[in-house]
């Protein structure tokens, strides 16, 4: 990756945007996913995180479109470094939708914790990693928390956001975001999400926004990934999921080799958080 620029961008990304009657397959097929989910685990509702992103706001649309909007609940968990606009937005997707939400303030709940860990005292400058990062993911993981509480409540399935460019490279937080009952939008790459969102009639400035995890102030996933998603997405597709060569990737795309490299080592590195937690084997 060259140090000029902390986001590298291909010089000719890969197109995989979708048909209309790919898109409308993907709907059709997403929603049947869900209503089997539901079915197989004997429950009739779903719950899920707003966070005014693109993945929920998606998953949220094809939930109500599976199960309809009073089998659907939302959670609008906001933390101290929540952007206003993306909690107004994540209220404004459950009113468009007509679902009912619960708003919950989590930061009394992450400070809690935080003053019950003996070597973390309330001056530690938590802006920086390691702590930035374990911070982040403990305000994740407390949402995750409270899904479950609600779906334990509701006898509900806690519908995962995850897509493909997020899970191939790792980018979710183990046991946080990626602790749910099923990823109805697993199979899209970040920018088919986008599409598919249009697909569904959701506004452009949803469909549009700049993707943020929001774990601290600022974070965006292209400056933590180090690499635009339409760049991501088509070396995932080529030579991560696809056989292309590195040289071929790199010819294909107008790619550094070192940004290709940088990839391969996120999918590497992350191997451990698509997987079952393994154990021993059986000692007879
Ligand atoms: N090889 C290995 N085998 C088994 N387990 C391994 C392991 N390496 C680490 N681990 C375990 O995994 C932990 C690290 O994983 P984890 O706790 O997830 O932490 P980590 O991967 O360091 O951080 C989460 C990343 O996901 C991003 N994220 C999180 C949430 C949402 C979004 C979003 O897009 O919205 C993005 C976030 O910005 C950050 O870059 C280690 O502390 C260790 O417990
Ligand atoms: N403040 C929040 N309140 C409720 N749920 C949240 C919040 N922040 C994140 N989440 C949950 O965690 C998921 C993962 O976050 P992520 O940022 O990857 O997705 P997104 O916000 O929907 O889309 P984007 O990646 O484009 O920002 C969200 O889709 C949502 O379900
Ligand atoms: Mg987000």
């Amino acid at each position: 990756m060259s140090e000029s620029s902390s986001v590298e961008r291909a010089g000719e990304p890969l197109d995989l945007s979708l048909s209309a009657a790919e898109l409308e397959r993907h709907r059709e097929h997403i929603v049947a996913f869900i209503r089997n989910q539901l079915d197989a685990a004997g429950v009739e509702e779903a719950v899920l995180g707003l966070s005014g992103g693109i993945d929920s706001t998606t998953t949220a649309y094809l939930a109500v479109e599976a199960l309809g909007a009073d089998s659907v609940h939302g959670l609008v968990l906001p933390s101290e470094v929540n952007r206003d606009r993306n909690m107004s937005d994540a209220e404004r997707v459950a009113e468009t939708l007509g679902i009912s939400y619960d708003v919950i303030e989590i930061e009394p709940i992450v400070d809690a914790m935080l003053t019950a860990v003996p070597s973390v005292n309330a001056d530690a400058d938590t802006s920086s990693d390691p702590l930035k990062t374990a911070v982040g993911n403990l305000r994740v993981r407390t949402r995750a928390v409270l899904n479950y509480f609600a779906a334990n409540r509701r006898q509900a399935l806690v519908l995962g956001t995850g897509n493909r460019s997020e899970a191939l490279v790792g980018y979710f937080t183990k046991y946080g975001d990626g602790a749910v009952d099923c990823h109805p939008i697993a199979n899209l790459y970040k920018q088919q999400v986008r599409q598919l969102a249009k697909h569904l009639g959701v506004e452009d400035d949803l469909a549009e926004k700049t993707a943020s995890a929001e774990m601290w102030s600022g974070q965006t996933d292209a400056e933590e990934l180090g690499v635009d998603y339409d760049t991501l997405d088509s070396i995932l597709a080529l030579h991560v999921d696809g056989p292309l060569s590195t040289s071929a990737t790199v010819r294909t795309l107008d790619v550094d080799e070192d940004l290709i490299e940088h990839v391969r080592e996120l999918y590497e590195r992350s191997a451990h958080k698509r997987q079952v937690p393994p154990g021993p084997e059986p000692l007879y």
